[in-house]
């Protein structure tokens, strides 16, 4: 199961981590000024706010992009019209990097959100020494209480938090951590399949008052109209721009809709 072969990965990253980073480092990350607001980006207008991800490839897709250029592709998101970025910034699964993330962070100004497998604070430290804005808190990784304490940890560092769920069961966690939004993602991290209705059943059930939003499998402006109408204010899309030649211009089309002559996918 691809959760377990990930933890495993991620434990074996927490071990150098906490051998790595000194106390210097860790003082550092304290006393970082504050960040660019995620939560605050998530307005929705005549569209859902959209946050585009860096995303080289993927386990369920593989390869998606061969030779990236995560700034380059991060401006184009920014002249598109993206209300912020998401950075994979694991190696192994997706062909991320941490020095991405950083690199984003200095060239773009919205807000940059740390997109990996977070079950440890030495990895929240590590986010805020790498310029994140927000990190990605996968309600289905960690128990109840350990969700909790990260979301307090990375508040107490200054990042906000962006926890997702796939279930209704996984609500309750997510809340009680107090995200600044709520990600549903419409992919089973088990099985890979990816469905929008996920995002229209799990919406209603979120209380008014923290930013939803529908995450993977969007491709089109018509799944980006249909997940507005589930009532999310914002949307990740990863692969679909990743694939495009002009992720600026996809970006506008998905925005404004228009012609529907989207490069293919
Ligand atoms: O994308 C995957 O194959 C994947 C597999 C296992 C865990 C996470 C995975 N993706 C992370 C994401 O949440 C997506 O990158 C993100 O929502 C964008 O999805 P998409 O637009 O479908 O690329």
């Amino acid at each position: 199961m691809f959760l377990n072969r990930i933890t495993e990965e991620k434990r074996k990253e927490v071990e150098g981590l906490s051998r790595e980073l000194t106390a210097d480092d860790r003082r550092a990350a304290d006393r970082m000024s504050s960040c660019r607001s995620l939560a605050k980006a998530m307005v929705k207008r005549e569209s859902p706010a959209l946050i585009a991800e860096v995303k080289p490839a993927s386990p369920s897709r593989g390869t998606i992009q061969e030779q990236v250029n995560p700034v380059s592709t991060a401006r184009a998101y920014e002249a598109g019209g993206a209300s912020a970025v998401s950075v994979l910034t694991d190696q192994t699964f997706f062909h991320g990097h941490p020095d991405y993330l950083r690199r984003v962070k200095e060239q773009v100004s919205l807000p940059v959100l740390r997109k990996d497998f977070i079950l440890h604070p030495v990895q929240l430290v590590e986010s805020r020494l790498l310029g994140a804005d927000a990190v990605l808190l996968i309600a289905a990784m960690v128990e109840k209480e350990a969700l909790k304490e990260l979301a307090w940890e990375a508040r107490r560092l200054g990042l906000e938090t962006l926890i997702e769920v796939h279930r209704a069961e996984e609500i309750d966690a997510a809340l009680q951590a107090k995200p600044d939004v709520i990600g549903i993602n419409n992919r089973n991290l088990t099985t890979f399949d990816t469905d929008l209705a996920v995002t229209e059943e799990l919406s209603p059930l979120i209380p008014e008052g923290i930013p939803v939003i529908g995450e993977s499998g969007i491709h089109s402006r018509a799944d980006l109209e249909r997940l507005s109408r589930a009532g999310v204010e914002g949307v990740l899309v990863g692969e679909y721009l990743m694939r495009q030649e002009s992720p600026e211009r996809a970006i506008r089309r998905l925005l404004a809709g228009g012609t529907g002559c989207a490069e293919p996918s």
